[in-house]
């Protein structure tokens, strides 16, 4: 294609349709954390959409905007001492390359594994103290807003907390990540009617998702009908996303949300992403009280750890729940 043939600095990263004013998404899903309808809200979302805009959360904007100005810091530092922090497997600073099986996108990011206390000292975080302290402080605070999400769900389903396993993003040896993605301008497509993709298409595999970006907008989410909408920005909320455990541990009733970001081609992105999941040995199976009247899963059992594997051998766009279908 001329496009790609004319401009180097997007090779081999797929393309996609820029969005139209027109595609954002009018029907979002906004819960009031602190609101007594919130259960029932989100409950409802999820089986609707797999997805919601979260307000009221109780996290300071200082909280989110220190981590914010120390991202964009270190993603101003020179190329070389961003790669002093890579390689971004297991944990570190990556560059274009998402996984490992091939998938590419416009964005640079740092991989960061969060134990049960806080951020990981064993991880490549880079060594800088205010970055460090501004991400311990941010995800200490992200990780109850998951908690709450996970008891409120339970709530919304009608099933006691404890029962619905909402403790297992924090429980002993959970297994929780944490990404902060930087979308630079793709200046190369501007005007063309295209964009380049940031992040493909996928689901995320753990149970939670909880996202908050900058005021640039560009994430977009598939609705049930396979049409892809635009999440308009907002920095002050949280977007949750379910991801595939919760899927199956709701035996389908969640759905966990299929999404991808389309880059800007005048303003960068910056987003941060904490990820819930249990422990490996966690099993993952639907709760009782949701099999219904035939009693019967959808999904063959598995543990955390299995699906982990399973997802980490997959391309990002590939269908991960498909091969625990029964
Ligand atoms: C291509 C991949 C990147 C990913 C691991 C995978 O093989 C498939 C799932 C991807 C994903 C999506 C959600 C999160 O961003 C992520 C950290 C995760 O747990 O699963 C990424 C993985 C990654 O970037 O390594
Ligand atoms: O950066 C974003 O807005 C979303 C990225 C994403 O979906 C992911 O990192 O899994
Ligand atoms: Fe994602």
């Amino acid at each position: 294609m001329v496009v790609l043939a004319s401009t180097p600095a997007v090779d081999h990263i797929p393309l996609l349709r820029s969005p139209d004013p027109g595609d954002y998404f009018s029907g979002m899903p906004v819960v009031d954390l602190s609101s007594p309808g919130a259960p029932r809200a989100i409950a409802d979302a999820c089986e609707r959409f797999g997805f919601f805009k979260l307000v009221n959360h109780g996290v300071p904007a200082d909280t989110m905007g220190r981590l914010e100005s120390e991202a964009v810091r270190f993603f101003s530092l020179p190329q070389a001492d961003k790669d002093r922090s890579g390689p971004a497997y297991p944990f570190g600073y990556g560059s274009k390359r998402i996984g490992l099986n091939g998938d590419m996108g416009w964005l640079e990011y740092l991989l960061l594994a969060v134990d049960s206390a806080s951020l990981s000292g064993a991880c490549a975080v880079p060594s800088c103290a205010l970055f460090r302290a501004a991400l311990n402080e941010y995800i200490a605070a992200v990780r109850k807003v998951a908690v709450r999400v996970m008891e409120a769900m339970a709530e919304g389903l009608g099933i006691a907390a404890v029962d619905a396993r909402s403790g297992m993003v924090t429980a002993e040896g959970s297994d929780q990540v944490f990404r902060v993605n930087h979308y630079p301008p793709c200046h190369a497509l501007q005007g063309l009617g295209c964009s380049a993709t940031g992040f493909g298409e996928h689901t995320g595999p753990q149970l939670i998702s909880v996202l908050r970006s900058n005021g640039t907008s560009g994430l977009q989410i598939a609705l049930q009908n396979g049409q892809w909408v635009s999440v308009p920005s907002d920095r002050d909320a949280f977007f949750v996303n379910v991801g595939d455990s919760l899927q199956v541990l709701t035996n389908g009733r969640f759905k966990s949300v299929k999404h991808r970001v389309v880059a800007n081609s005048l303003k960068s992105r910056v987003s941060m992403i904490y990820f819930g999941g249990p422990a490996m040995t966690q099993r993952i199976a639907p709760l009782p009280q949701l099999l219904g009247a035939g009693g019967q899963s959808l999904y063959k059992d598995f543990t955390w750890g299995e699906y982990k594997k399973a997802a980490y051998n997959s391309r990002l766009g590939d269908s991960r729940l498909a091969q625990f279908h029964r």
